[in-house]
């Protein structure tokens, strides 16, 4: 499916798969690129009269010299500046001779105002910083602030993290091939992007499946099939019951956001667990939510024994003490009365953190809750701490190992959040919008998981479509947007869900 993401070296592997494949060999793909960006040029700035393409000495720049000669063939004025010389008798070198432009040192480069440049230095191969020159033309554009067109990346950001090693281009537009790498979705690669295009180059579908990728950009078409949808003879409880953990009095709002969602998610029953002492507050502010009292973990399995629940929401206003974690500990202990599955947000990461790997190996056993932990950047380093520490490794790959050590589906929030599962099988979400910057937002999708989880769906899924879904109500909500308003800006994009498998 069109969805994977692959990393540099899977579209390393993608390209030469193709070229023994046929019918396109590396020169053939090379110029279907560099046609795909031309096109893309002369879509995008009609009436363009200069263009100044920046060609490095791989394949990248390879793509450069295609597109420079093909715009120079529409009659644009194209200049073309080289950093080094692509090596004797490869497909680079081909498009090189092939270019009628000669080329002059990138050195001597500098931006005209009404030029738009091509970044054809550096892509997958990005292994180091920029050179000086490439970095001070970076640099010389920003200043310019003319339009940049990146071949396949902009040069500088990693296709692998989209960490930019050192100074990088910021694109108005990226033109890459086949598939996203993960540096077009990770920030701050995806901000420095600006729109990507994916171009077909004449890579199958079937090749890329034969690459075996297990990453994906988190769309609809990951999970619609999973979603969902209650049969016409259902009942509340069998749609799923949900119980909550709520915290102290003055911090019960976050078990009723969470609660709140997994009902307008589609749970058939949700109930919010509650200290005596928030009783009254809860009890104010509930209606079709039910409440319970529960202190101790007694109660605790008595509601399960007693009612069934399928998912517990464990963690929004809490408190971070380790009481907290020792209780969540214990829960588990109970095995076998445990429910089906659990979602661990905020304080439940917090409280639980320095009991990291007895918590881990409790997620192991068997008879365990499918679990799904939602840790936002500070959570994340507390729980995963040398796994975040470790600045070799992509967001992307942090959430995987978290996901393997933890035996839980890791939703590693944020601009870009990565979702990732025991079994290796990761999503990079596509859809995500600052308007989520609010607090309270965070234990709204902890209750759109649990809500998709006492459904049935399976934890992976249901947290790719919770956090796809989280942002979809926030856009279509638009500014103003308050962690309250999430809940009932479900609707839409549920009603849109629901009619795209013809409920
Ligand atoms: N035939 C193919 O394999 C195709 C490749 N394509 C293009 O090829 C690109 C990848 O080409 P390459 O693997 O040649 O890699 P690049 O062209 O990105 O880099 C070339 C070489 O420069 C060196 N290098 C890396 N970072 C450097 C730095 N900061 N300063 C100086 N030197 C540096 C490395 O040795 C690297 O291999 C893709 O991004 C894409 O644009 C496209 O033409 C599609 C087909
Ligand atoms: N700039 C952003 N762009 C997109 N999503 C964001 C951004 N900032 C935060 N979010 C999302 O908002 C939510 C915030 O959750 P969290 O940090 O736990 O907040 P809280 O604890 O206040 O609920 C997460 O889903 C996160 O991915
Ligand atoms: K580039």
């Amino acid at each position: 499916m069109p969805y994977e993401i692959l990393t540099p070296k899977e579209m390393a592997q993608a390209d030469s798969l193709a070229m023994k494949r046929g019918p396109f060999d590396g020169y053939g793909l090379m110029c279907n690129a560099g046609a795909a960006i031309a096109a893309l040029i002369l879509e995008r700035f009609p009436g363009l009269a200069r263009v100044d393409v920046l060609c490095g000495p791989g394949n990248n720049g390879g793509d450069g010299y295609v597109v420079a000669r093909l715009l120079a063939q529409a009659g644009v004025d194209v200049s073309v500046w080289a950093e080094g010389t692509p090596r004797a008798g490869g497909d680079a070198a081909r498009a090189a001779s092939d270019c009628p432009i000669v080329p002059r040192p990138l050195a001597e480069f500098s931006p005209v105002p009404g030029s738009v440049i091509v970044d054809a230095l550096y892509g997958a191969g990005l292994s180091k910083p920029l050179s000086s020159m490439a970095a001070r033309a970076a640099r010389l554009v920003a200043g310019q602030g003319v339009p940049v067109v990146a071949v396949d990346l902009p040069s500088g950001v990693s296709g692998e993290s989209g960490q930019p090693l050192g100074d990088a281009f910021a694109a108005a537009l990226t033109v890459t091939f086949a598939r996203k790498k993960p540096g077009h979705l990770l920030q701050p690669g995806r901000r420095l992007c600006g729109d990507v295009v994916v171009a077909n180059i004449g890579i199958t579908d079937a090749v890329i499946a034969e690459i075996g990728a297990c990453a994906f950009e988190n769309a609809p078409e990951l999970w619609l099939e999973d979603f969902p949808i209650s049969h016409v003879d259902t009942y509340k409880y069998r749609r799923g019951h949900v119980g909550v953990f709520s915290g102290e009095p003055s911090t019960t709002g976050a078990a009723r956001l969470a609660a709140m969602a997994a009902a307008r998610s589609g749970a058939g029953a949700v109930t919010v667990l509650s200290p005596t002492r928030s009783l009254a507050v809860n009890g104010a502010h509930l209606t079709s939510i039910m409440l319970r009292k529960a202190d101790t973990l007694d109660e605790v399995l008595a509601f399960l024994d007693a009612r069934k629940p399928k998912t517990l929401v464990f963690g929004p206003g809490l408190g971070p003490e380790p009481e907290v974690g020792n209780f969540l500990l214990d829960l588990l202990e109970a095995i076998g009365r445990a429910p089906e599955s659990m979602v661990i947000d905020a304080d439940g990461i917090t409280s639980t953190a320095l009991q990291a790997e007895t918590f881990f190996r409790a997620l192991e056993r068997q008879g365990a809750p499918q679990t799904i932990i939602t840790p936002h950047e500070g959570e994340f380093h507390r729980m995963f701490k040398s796994i975040g520490e470790d600045s070799n490794l992509s967001k992307l790959e942090k959430a995987r190992r978290a996901a393997a050590v933890a035996n839980a589906v890791i939703v590693y929030k944020g601009p870009d959040t990565v979702i990732a599962s025991p079994d290796g099988r990761a999503a990079i979400n596509e859809n995500g919008t600052p308007l989520l910057a609010t607090a309270g937002s965070g234990d709204v999708l902890s209750g759109i998981c649990a809500g998709l989880l006492a459904q049935g769906m399976a934890a992976f899924e249901a947290a790719c479509a919770a956090v796809w879904m989280h942002a979809a109500a926030a856009t279509h909500f638009g500014p103003g947007l308050i962690a309250e308003d999430l809940p009932e800006a479900l609707r839409p994009v549920l009603r849109d869900i629901f009619a795209r498998r013809g409920a």
